[in-house]
């Protein structure tokens, strides 16, 4: 059995508790959630897993966890994912647009190795990450990544003031840059840009552009990428989430593998 604290009952972490509920070989002990969220959190937590205890802090979870799902915002890397490293608890993380912050990415490796333990990166909504990863230890040449949303998905974003999103009638490109900027510029929609740098290319040299889309209903990422293995192009037409449309649902379901790849017999 595996023992579980996550971190987030937001619209990844309450889809994440639906779909894990009937796992007999996972244990969702408990919930961290941000203070102000507490009581709705309580409510929306009780109604799946019951048994799950919903705190504020890794000080006031019961029982050790064996891993650590963060599925709540950047602020919860340096919140709660650093000290727990430090503790030694195995970590999976979402938001890894949080580590276009090299020095926020610098503490976790260091964090982890003083605790003996290790963060993982998920891969979120993005597909092509483990073929990335492999490509790059041939050398790679050049990666481009392609990110287009329906317009409102960018709301609050600086593209909010720049383009009149509601009026838009043709796809509009919003950004174009190097990954580190859009990760910057946009943190909350640029976990895709984050974990394609860090797999590949880094923040500097992977090419990123950001479109606007009023006529898709879906989240997008499209990416190129050449090297001394070859080259390869993927497409991922995701579904937004209904409670989030920032988020595609793969995001969920590639939590949900990697708790099951560490609590099954079999990984894949
Ligand atoms: N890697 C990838 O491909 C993707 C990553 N993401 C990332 O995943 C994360 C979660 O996304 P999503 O569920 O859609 O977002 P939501 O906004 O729906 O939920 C996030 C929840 O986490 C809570 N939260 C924020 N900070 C903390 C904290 N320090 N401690 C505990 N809880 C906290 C929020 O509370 P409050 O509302 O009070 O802030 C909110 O309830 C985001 O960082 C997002 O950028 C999303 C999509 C794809
Ligand atoms: O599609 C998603 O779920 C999220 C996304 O684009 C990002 O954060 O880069």
């Amino acid at each position: 059995m595996l023992r579980i604290t996550m971190i987030g009952s937001g619209a990844i972490g309450l889809s994440v508790l639906s779909l894990l509920k009937n796992d007999p070989d996972v244990s969702i002990d408990s919930v961290i959630v941000a203070p102000d969220t507490l009581d709705q959190a309580r409510e929306q937590v009780g109604a799946i897993a019951p048994q799950a205890q919903v705190v504020t802090g890794l000080a006031e979870v019961a029982q050790r966890p064996d891993l650590l799902v963060e599925c709540a915002g950047h602020g919860a890397l340096r919140a709660h994912v650093l000290p727990a490293l430090e503790q030694g608890i195995p970590c999976v993380v979402v938001s890894i647009g949080a580590l276009s912050d090299v020095e926020l990415a610098r503490q976790l490796e260091e964090a982890a190795k003083r605790g003996k333990t290790q963060v993982q990166l998920l891969s979120g909504a993005i597909g092509g990450i483990d073929a990335l990863a492999a490509a790059k230890i041939g050398g790679l040449d050049s990666v481009v990544y392609t990110g287009r949303k329906p317009a409102l998905a960018w709301k609050d974003t600086p593209a909010d003031g720049q383009f009149k999103l509601e009026a838009l009638t043709e796809p509009t490109v919003i950004f174009e840059g190097p990954a580190g900027e859009a990760a910057r510029l946009f943190p909350k929609n640029a976990n895709v840009a984050a974990t394609l740098s860090l797999a590949g290319l880094g923040l500097d040299r992977t090419q990123v552009r950001l479109i606007a889309d009023p006529t898709s209903k879906e989240n997008v990422h499209h990416v190129q990428a050449s090297g001394a293995f070859g080259s390869f192009e993927i497409t991922m037409r995701g579904k937004p989430l209904a409670a989030n449309p920032k988020t595609s649902a793969l995001t969920v379901y590639s939590v949900v593998r990697a708790i099951g790849n560490q609590a099954h017999a079999v990984a894949i």
